[in-house]
């Protein structure tokens, strides 16, 4: 069988796997009912769990489209919460019990016939998950000595970069595959303006404006109106400063957050957490699912959730009780709970509500509404846990996250028995830097390095700024001896760098030491294995990448 691709062929393959195990649900709970006949004692105590089976079944079968099984276990739970007890209840049990298993009979005949309603087909998400912070980038410029710069600083940031000499050229390819960026330049042997103009047609071409900078080798009024009426964002007049400009493509390129959004879901059905980690996945959401409360707050500690998404009903504790245990964790006070339930009764909402969530959202909800309620609360938590996590300078985690986000990397690398690497990184001789051409120069350096381990290391590899020009990364999932060769490309592009400070240029370097887990298994262990490989680097001459002999592969000295 292929593996289901789209969201519909995902959905379906849900809802049969639900109606596969619907008849073990049911045989079991009519197995139970039996076994309690005749023992008022015997059916009170089986109640709550049977409230529990009418209600998941409601909640999930409507989530999955199954409307008459979902009015079905509705009418069950109504008769098991009613009060007075409505007589004849039993009977009425009975034959709700029957009317599941024909009908539970009708979908395992049609199943092949399960499609999802209507109100589902419509449902696609944008592309989904970012993992790269690379951009695309198209240069459009014919000055040979400003594009051989260019290139060579635009993929020192890890984008990709494809040059193009002619508009014409340039043109078909915007056409054929969209650029994240648009360098371009504005005279061209077709006319003073025609790079401005080609792209003023594109633009009315394809509807929409594209995120585009121009170089020009002139500040005229005419060639900045041109640039303007063409919708570009920056106009830079040549010689262009290459760092310049690539502080104007981030601002361009740049989303807020690269990380996608973690969400844990928490609910005791399978099918229904399927159902909701499936939709919140598609719209690029890292998904969690647990299906016991316990493990729910086990996986607070290493997956470090966005937002907790909570069925309300489960057999262990309520939601409310979860959340009221999450909650009496201080670094858990601000996470935002929302409870998921079929639950409509207002009151018991409110009620719920009292241990501090963020809100109730009632099953079944249309998946649009679902990632846009999880959305804007998980990034309103982003945001401010940025703004205490993040060193203001660079955007890199500051000292202490980046310990805590290491060390929580290494439990969860003790579960999966990885292997991860530690790099400490130090720019060299930077006092001489501040020294010579100032501290903003200084400044300069420490951005552009943090800016180029974000673009060229992974999404999932923690990068700090452990101090003023030292720096931390854990590079996950591999050896010293591969982590040394990827800094060491690093190291090599950093050095080529130009920096400006009035009408100075130069360059800087910097030295690295690598440690390897689980050979080091704490941070701290790493740390100092780090910091004595980049001691040695240090003393061997700077501008070099170092591990300790005994943490290589082959043991042999780096050098
Ligand atoms: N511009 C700037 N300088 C900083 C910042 N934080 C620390 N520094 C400076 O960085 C310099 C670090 O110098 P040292 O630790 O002596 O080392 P170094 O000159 O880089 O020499 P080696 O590491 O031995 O190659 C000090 O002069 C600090 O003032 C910052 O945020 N901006």
């Amino acid at each position: 069988m292929s593996t289901p691709s789209t969201l519909q062929e995902k959905l379906n393959e849900l809802r049969l796997r639900f109606i596969a195990q619907l008849s073990t649900r049911i045989d079991a709970t009519i197995n139970q009912w039996q076994q309690s006949a005749g023992s008022t004692e015997a059916r009170a105590q089986l109640a709550p769990e049977l409230h529990r089976f009418f209600h998941s079944l409601k909640g999930t079968g409507r989530s999955l489209g199954f409307e008459r099984l979902s009015a079905l276990a509705h009418q069950g739970e109504e008769a098991l919460t009613a009060l007075p007890v409505p007589a004849h209840i039993d009977r009425t049990i009975e034959r709700l019990l029957e009317a599941l298993v024909q009908e539970q009979a009708y979908l395992e005949q049609h199943r092949s016939q399960a499609t999802l309603p209507a109100s589902f087909n419509a449902v696609e998400f944008g592309a989904g998950q970012r993992n790269s912070r690379q951009r695309l980038i198209y240069l459009c410029d014919d000055e040979p000595e400003q594009v051989t710069q260019l290139l060579h600083h635009l993929r020192c940031f890890g984008h990709e970069v494809i040059h193009f000499a002619d508009t014409q050229a340039f043109f078909n390819a915007v056409l054929s595959r969209r650029p994240d960026a648009i360098i371009m330049d504005v005279q061209f042997p077709q006319g003073n303006t025609a790079g401005t103009e080609t792209l003023t047609s594109l633009n009315r071409l394809t509807g929409e404006r594209l995120p585009a900078i121009v170089l020009s080798a002139h500040g005229d009024f005419n060639s900045r109106l041109s640039a303007v009426r063409a919708g570009c964002s920056g106009y830079f007049t040549k010689p262009v400063k290459p760092l310049d400009l690539m502080l104007a493509l981030d601002e361009l390129t740049t989303p807020l957050d690269d990380e996608p959004l973690r969400v844990l879901v928490v609910d005791d059905d399978p099918a229904a957490a399927d159902y909701h980690a499936l939709v919140l996945e598609q719209a690029g959401m890292t998904v969690k699912r647990a299906h016991h409360p316990a493990e729910a707050f086990e996986a607070l500690d290493y997956f470090s959730p966005d937002l907790m998404l909570v069925d309300m009903y489960m057999p262990v504790c309520s939601g409310e009780e979860l959340a009221t245990i999450v909650r009496q964790q201080t670094e858990y006070v601000g996470l935002p709970i929302l409870y998921l339930s079929s639950e409509t009764d207002r009151q018991k909402q409110l009620t719920a509500m009292n241990a501090g969530v963020e809100g109730f959202i009632t099953k079944p909800v249309a998946p649009e509404e679902l990632v846009s309620a999880v959305r804007l609360r998980a990034e309103r938590l982003r945001h401010l846990r940025s703004l205490m996590t993040q060193d203001s300078m660079t955007g890199l985690y500051n000292h202490s996250t980046t310990t805590d986000l290491i060390s929580r990397a290494l439990v969860q690398a003790y579960r999966d028995d990885a292997q991860h690497a530690m790099a400490m990184i130090d720019i060299d001789h930077f006092k001489d830097v501040n020294d010579t051409h100032g501290h903003l120069a200084g400044d300069q350096v420490i951005i552009t390095l943090a800016r180029m381990l974000k673009t060229r290391l992974r999404v999932s590899d923690i990068i700090g700024r452990y101090g003023g020009e030292e720096f931390v990364v854990l590079l996950k999932g591999v050896s010293a001896d591969t982590a040394a060769a990827l800094i060491e490309e690093l190291r090599q592009d950093f050095e080529q760098v130009d920096f400006n400070a009035g009408s100075a240029r130069f360059n800087c370097t910097f030295s690295a030491g690598i440690s390897a887990f689980p050979h080091h298994p704490s941070t701290e262990a790493l740390r100092v294995s780090a910091d004595r490989a980049l001691y040695r680097a240090k003393n061997r001459g700077r501008n070099r990448v170092a591990i300790n002999p005994d943490e290589s592969d082959d043991g042999a000295d780096d050098e």
